[in-house]
């Protein structure tokens, strides 16, 4: 029976393309089809490299839509002034609202493993619980690293790790300012502008004022990834700061990249 059925759904994936003509390799997913079936890839555009060295890309649509709506609608009662550090302080350098999502959900350990799919073959020990991150007007993030220099956060059987690498997804951004500021990573005006020539993900993408640094705003579902350390070291070129929100409201979703420490 499955044979017959698998059959059946084999040649109306083939047939159909061929009964309408031309379509593209995009569409060609299970999902045209079976529009209630997701692929685990939101996008089927191309990662872009920001800059080598440090490891920073831009991920198009690394969210769909769908996927944001749920998310949000998860975190919404969650929300709570962020905090700093492994003891959890109140900070006047990290002004948002943010929230951990619950990992017994399904569309956040499917975006689990679209993170672990883009990590590839890189070492690591798993991901911490997905974080939202809420900023209204003239809220931010101060310049700060994602690793840790002391102090280490400890997992759930007590082990000490860092975060060696970060994906910051934009779930909305219908807001002035709050660009992701990297003061330290350099990206020449001609590599911006070639690259913003080339897909449609930046809703601002540009170098710093002092022509040092990059800032950085993707349209919601797209996201960066960076690797924070190299062989054990926390690499300060990854400094960053999320930009005060001039006007409206920008949600963003950190995913950090743990690797235990021994
Ligand atoms: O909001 C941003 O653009 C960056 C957020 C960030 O770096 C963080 O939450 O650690
Ligand atoms: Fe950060």
């Amino acid at each position: 029976m499955a044979l017959i059925t698998n059959a059946f759904l084999f040649g109306l994936g083939v047939l159909l393309p061929l009964t309408f003509g031309p379509i593209t390799h995009a569409d060609l997913s299970f999902a045209t089809f079976f529009p209630l079936w997701e692929p685990k890839p939101a996008t089927s555009r191309p990662t872009q490299v920001l800059s080598v060295s440090p490891l920073l890309l831009a991920i198009p649509g690394f969210l769909a839509p769908s996927e944001i709506d749920h998310l949000l609608s998860l975190g919404e009662p969650l929300f709570s002034r962020s905090t700093t550090g492994t003891k959890g302080q109140i900070s006047s350098g990290r002004t948002s609202s943010s929230c951990f999502l619950p990992a017994n959900d399904t569309i956040v350990r499917r975006v689990k493993e679209r993170a672990a799919d883009v990590l590839g073959g890189i070492q690591y020990d798993g991901l911490e619980a997905l974080q939202l991150v809420r900023y209204t007007e003239n809220q931010r993030v101060n310049l700060h690293y994602d690793w840790y220099k002391n102090r280490l956060p400890l997992d759930r059987k007590d082990r000490p790790y860092n975060r060696i690498a970060s994906f910051f997804v934009y779930l909305q951004t219908d807001c002035e300012g709050g660009e992701t500021w990297f003061p330290n990573v350099t990206i020449p005006v001609a590599d911006i502008e070639r690259v913003k020539g080339t897909w449609d993900v930046g809703e601002s993408l540009n170098v710093g004022s002092d022509g040092a640094g990059v800032k950085i705003k993707l349209k919601a579902g797209s996201g960066l990834f960076w690797v924070n350390m190299q062989d054990g070291a926390g690499d300060r070129r990854t400094l960053h700061a999320g930009l005060p929100v001039e006007r409206g409201v920008k949600v963003g979703m950190n995913i950090w990249v743990k690797m235990l420490v021994t």
